[in-house]
């Protein structure tokens, strides 16, 4: 018998999004959050499109947060990122050759990522577009910090431990507007997340590390 928590999956009835409770345990996420405590930070972007449907990646108001990416993080880290990407390559049926460089963000109270997309940039590109957001919590903030998708009604808590899932494409492999999201403000305590996202072609030209 397992002492560890059984992992418990929610998925919403045709929502296109799911979560699993202790997908990593308290002593991977607190192992996490401590050797991102020593990464490189900077202000988070967001991606628009410009002139000539160029993406550009700019600072803007309306996200209140830092991003680590993962060229900054520790070698101890890489390494449970592999393993982290094998449960994910098993959980998704994708190889890790889709998935994109991860990233930690940091949100502090006041901190929150404005209704915006994660698809719609890139059908020209090789990689093709964003099919899954995949969001893992590293803590529980007091209050506030969900992620909200508001035209499925659906909030989800940040939690330590939980990991989110969304498919941001529809059948055709288009952008779906309807998974529009947010993470709402941090009201208390600290909100930390690992996310990365899966796209429809390979995205990795060379190994992890
Ligand atoms: O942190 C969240 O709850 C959402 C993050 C998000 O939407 C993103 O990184 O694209
Ligand atoms: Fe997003």
């Amino acid at each position: 018998m397992s002492l560890l928590p059984e992992p418990l999956t929610s998925r919403p009835k045709g929502k296109n999004l799911f979560w699993i409770d202790d997908f990593i345990t308290p002593a991977e996420c607190a192992f996490v959050c401590q050797e991102l405590e020593f990464s490189f930070w900077q202000r988070s972007s967001v991606i628009r499109k410009v002139e000539n449907n160029q993406i550009q990646s700019m600072h803007s108001p309306t996200r209140i947060s830092e991003t680590s990416g993962q060229e900054w993080f520790s070698d101890e880290l890489l390494d449970f990122l592999q393993v982290l990407e094998t449960r994910l390559e098993s959980l998704l049926g994708t190889s890790r050759q889709r998935l994109e460089f991860w990233q930690a963000t940091r949100y502090e109270p006041g901190g929150q990522f404005d209704y915006h997309h994660d698809a719609g940039f890139w059908e020209d590109d090789p990689a093709g577009e964003r099919r899954h957001t995949i969001l893992l919590y590293l803590d529980t903030p007091e209050r506030g910090g969900q992620t909200h998708f508001r035209a499925q009604d659906v909030s989800v808590r940040a939690v330590a431990g939980r990991l989110l899932v969304w498919n941001n494409l529809l059948p055709t492999g288009s952008c779906n507007y309807g998974m529009i999201h947010a993470s709402t403000p941090v009201l208390e305590g600290q909100k930390t997340t690992l996310v990365t996202w899966e796209r429809l072609n390979p995205f990795r030209t060379e190994p992890l590390n």
